[in-house]
């Protein structure tokens, strides 16, 4: 059966939202961000790293910024950079593609729709309901292969507006580009050669996956989440958003929730660096929140090892007294495993809700 859009849901104007968007009392927001009186001033910040000089002559400031990088990708799995050199307008011109796309009427979008049951990810989707619980996140999203050039299956990429194609895939390119740039800052900070995680991460084969994702207005944000916590299965994540809060981080025991800052680039540490690097690296644990006022829209870009990639920790960053947090695996057999998991988790904690509900 063809999933529900969530946009279609929220244009009905119902007053509650239905029951599979409910999420149990312990993964609700405590509060509903658009509501709190700057609260994204107080407490811990998700650092923000202005990379201006990173091709800089002088050396003393490449080694600041890279020093920078790196202790953000140690200590929180996340960073915002400033002055990243991918243009202001090259950005207007992405975002406004994007929207234009999800502006059209959901019957149009239907056109674009992916077929899961078939393996087919690529295009128009909603989540699945994967399990007994039949837990749904209120969001909507387009995916697609940006990366590499010659495996990309352009018949799958949204034709409407023209400029998307076009736009999309100059995004990609710069995108292409910091990828190089920081994961040869995070080799370096190790001590291997810098082209040595990239290469791991199957250099010109290396992937890249956009996934925009549309956050509908929901009538209870305070119930439900856009998108649930998780860590990200890639090596890198690069993030766009359209102004509207409601990206988190979870930090110390408590969910941070992301500035907005105009501009920023938001860069996620994903799985497949925190295994080569045995855990130096954090892939942060994040979630995204709708709320009552205002769609949100966000861009990311994946960036994966091909599916066939043997990813464990480097043997440089393991000895006697660092042995191995992780075992080798594929990125296929680590993306098959994470999905089985998720759903046991889930369907545990829907077993232990009925056995709760009839004593
Ligand atoms: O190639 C990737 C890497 C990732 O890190 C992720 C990904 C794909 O897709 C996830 C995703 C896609 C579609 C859905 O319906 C989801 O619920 C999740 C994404 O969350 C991310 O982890
Ligand atoms: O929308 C966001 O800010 C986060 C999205 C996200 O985490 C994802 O798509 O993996
Ligand atoms: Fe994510």
């Amino acid at each position: 059966m063809a999933p529900a859009r969530v946009e279609s849901l929220a244009l009905s104007g119902l007053a509650a939202i239905p029951a599979e968007y409910v999420r149990p009392l312990e993964e609700r927001p405590t509060e509903c961000v658009l509501k709190v009186k700057r609260v994204e001033d107080e407490g811990p910040q998700i650092p923000v790293v202005d990379v201006a000089g990173w091709d800089s002559a002088d050396e003393e400031i490449k080694k600041e910024i890279r020093r920078q990088v790196a202790k953000a990708s140690r200590e929180w799995g996340v960073m915002q950079l400033l002055n990243h050199g991918i243009s202001e307008t090259l950005i207007e011109r992405l975002q406004a593609a994007g929207k234009a796309f999800f502006d059209l009427p959901v019957e149009e979008k239907e056109k674009y729709a992916n077929d899961h049951a078939a393996g087919k990810i690529a295009g128009y989707g909603s989540k699945l309901a994967n399990n007994a619980s039949g837990q749904l996140e209120w969001e909507d999203y387009y995916f697609h292969l940006l990366w590499p050039e010659q495996r990309r299956d352009m018949t799958t990429w949204p034709k409407h507006p023209q400029e998307y194609i076009d736009v999309t895939d100059a995004y990609g390119r710069e995108i292409r580009k910091l990828v190089t740039k920081i994961l040869g800052t995070l080799s370096s900070d190790l001590g291997v050669e810098e082209e040595r995680m990239e290469r791991v991460l199957g250099g010109e084969n290396l992937e890249m996956q956009l996934k925009i994702n549309y956050y509908p207005r929901c009538p209870q944000p305070e119930l439900a989440l856009g998108v649930e916590a998780h860590t990200d299965i890639s090596a890198l994540t690069f993030l766009l958003h359209n102004m509207v809060p409601g990206l988190q981080l979870f930090y110390e025991g408590k969910w941070v929730t992301a500035k907005c800052i105009p501009g920023a680039l938001i860069v996620h540490i994903g799985d497949q660096v925190e295994i080569l690097s045995n855990g130096k690296f954090k892939s942060g644990l994040h979630r995204g929140l709708v709320n009552k006022e205002k769609v949100r829209i966000s861009w990311a870009v994946f960036c994966d090892p091909p599916k066939d990639a043997l990813i464990g920790p480097m043997k440089e960053v393991v000895d006697e007294s660092n042995p191995p947090l992780f075992p080798a695996k594929t990125f296929k057999e680590h993306t098959d495993h994470k999905l089985f998991k998720k759903a046991q988790a889930q369907a545990e904690a829907q077993a232990a809700k009925k056995l709760n509900q009839s004593t």
